[in-house]
């Protein structure tokens, strides 16, 4: 099963932290107890050609009629990259604004006006980066198919923002996955799942509490 492969392959190169003393700050500002870094498959080649296999049979389920992969900077990119090449599809990459000189592009490569574009990214907490990213691919011109990423925290605030957007989110795996998995590989205790399902409730006011 996916979800499970996946969960298994994070905890096995040590992808996830967990630090409740001293909080993560995210990219949204939102503190957390918990950080998946993703950017660490980059490092391990064997466990790297399995996300990637997870990834492509993702794609080749969900949308077989993908013609573009564009990859969310920076940590999308590397992904796009080996699921493109895999493919044999052309790829794009997607900067957080546009470039301040040079071509002042928001866009690397070449997108073809009209192309059907399946957004690469590496996680989603919110939601608020993907879907910028996938707003400047249609913008391009670019037909936007969906944006798929390895995780999501399956946070409200990324549900509200994948309504309003309009963008299908998915990922190859969840936080409830993640949890589940690392307590019944004894990588975490009851006591850390039960602090980490009370963040998941109010991941805003949990510093507060
Ligand atoms: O769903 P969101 O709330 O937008 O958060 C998720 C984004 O945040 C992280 O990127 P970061 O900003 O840390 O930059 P990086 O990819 O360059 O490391 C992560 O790689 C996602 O792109
Ligand atoms: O939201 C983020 O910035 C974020 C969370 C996380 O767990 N991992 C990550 O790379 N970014």
């Amino acid at each position: 099963m996916r979800e499970k492969q996946t969960a298994d392959l994070l905890l096995s190169i040590n992808a996830v932290t967990l630090q409740p003393e001293d909080p993560f700050t995210w990219s949204s500002g939102i503190k957390s107890p918990i950080y998946c870094d993703n950017r660490l498959i980059m490092s391990y080649p064997a466990e790297r050609q399995k996300f990637i296999d997870l990834f492509v049979s993702y794609i080749k389920d969900h949308f077989p009629e993908v013609e573009v992969l564009a990859g969310t900077a920076t940590a999308g990119i590397p992904h796009a990259a080996w699921i493109a090449d895999r493919l044999d599809l052309p790829m794009v990459y997607v900067r957080s604004s546009s470039k301040g000189h040079g071509k002042q592009n928001r866009i690397e490569g070449k997108l073809n006006k009209g192309k059907r574009v399946l957004v690469i990214e590496d996680l989603i907490s919110t939601g608020g980066s993907s879907i910028e990213a996938a707003k400047s691919v249609e913008d391009a011109g670019g037909k936007v198919l969906g944006i798929c990423s390895i995780f999501t925290y399956e946070l409200p605030l990324a549900e509200k923002a994948e309504k309003e957007s309009g963008y299908s989110l998915h990922s190859l795996t969840t936080y409830s996955f993640l949890l589940k998995t690392a307590l019944e590989n004894k990588q975490i205790t009851d006591e850390q799942l039960k602090l980490l399902q009370q963040w998941r409730e109010d991941p805003e006011g949990w510093m507060s509490v």
